[in-house]
């Protein structure tokens, strides 16, 4: 009873406006095949719902645990509380936190599916996704776990777009971002100067192309020029010619 949890990079991300307190999106996600959590479900008498392996993060803020209370209301049932007192959540943590990797949401979203299969839940791949968006807005292109795909709205419309998975060179500086002020950022400085049709068709090329034809990581995602501004010694650490990923801060490239 194991699963990966894989790690994403944005290969573009463009604000489209700002709703609800929220901003919607155009973004291409795109899985990062070698870089992935792990997370068991392990046999063992457990008094409370228990996660092994997240460090220091408290179990009530943990996003495993908020996808079981999600799933734990949703489905009303009494077999996943009685799963998770004969079971612990075991997670091998590689991704790093705070990175615009989607750590964090990647592991719930693995929780999810797992849980559904282990638990023979049934529960269909549409109804995890809007279940998953509860915990966060990257849950749903985690849920789908397509290699790649165009993502818009909050990130609840999650569409596969065809191609292979680059492979990718990541560099994280020791930066935390955080993605609430990193967001926050955007909507005081940057969203009144967003230019829609300055991304028209970006979502129709390949992820390879589209790197090459653009090139320049402040035009390709939206959320640097604010990681900018609210972290400036990232500044420092940005290598010549590697692009930006979500709200940071980890840069990448097309490994030569
Ligand atoms: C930056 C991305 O990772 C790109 O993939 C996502 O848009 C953010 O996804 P996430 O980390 O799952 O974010 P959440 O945990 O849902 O939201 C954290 C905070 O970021 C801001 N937020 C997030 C998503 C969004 N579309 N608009 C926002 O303004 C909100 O203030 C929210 O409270
Ligand atoms: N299972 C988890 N793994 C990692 N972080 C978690 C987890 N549950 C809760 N968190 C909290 O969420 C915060 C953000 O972690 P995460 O790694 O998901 O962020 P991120 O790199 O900002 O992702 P994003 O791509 O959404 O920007 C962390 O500071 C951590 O305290």
């Amino acid at each position: 009873m194991r699963i990966t949890a894989h790690a994403k990079v944005n290969i573009f991300l463009k604000i489209t406006g700002h709703k609800e307190g929220y901003h919607t999106l155009l973004s291409r996600f795109m899985r990062v095949d070698d870089l992935y959590d792990t997370l068991t479900l392990i046999p063992e008498k457990c008094e409370t719902f228990t996660i092994e392996g997240c460090g220091d993060i408290p179990t009530d803020s943990n996003t495993i645990y908020k996808a079981f209370q999600i799933l734990q209301e949703y489905t009303g049932s009494k077999k996943l509380k009685h799963f998770f007192e004969n079971h612990k959540v075991v997670v091998e943590k590689h991704i790093p936190s705070q990175a615009g990797l989607g750590g964090g949401s990647s592991d719930a979203a693995a929780f999810i599916r797992l849980v559904n299969e282990v638990c023979s839940l049934d529960i269909p791949v549409e109804t995890l996704a809007e279940l998953g968006s509860r915990v966060g807005a990257d849950l749903p292109f985690f849920i789908y776990n397509y290699p790649s795909a165009n993502v818009s709205g909050f990130g609840e419309l999650v569409e596969a777009f065809e191609e292979e998975t680059l492979p990718l060179e990541l560099f994280t500086p020791d930066i935390g971002c955080d993605t609430a002020l990193v967001y926050k950022t955007f909507k005081q400085h940057l969203l009144n100067d967003i230019t829609l049709c300055s991304f028209t068709g970006w979502e129709k090329y390949r992820s390879k192309d589209l790197l090459e034809l653009i090139a320049d990581p402040v035009m390709l995602n939206d959320l640097y020029a604010a990681a900018l501004i609210a972290y400036p010694e990232l500044k420092k650490r940005a290598p010549e010619s590697w692009f930006f990923s979500g709200s940071g801060s980890t840069f990448f490239r097309i490994k030569t």
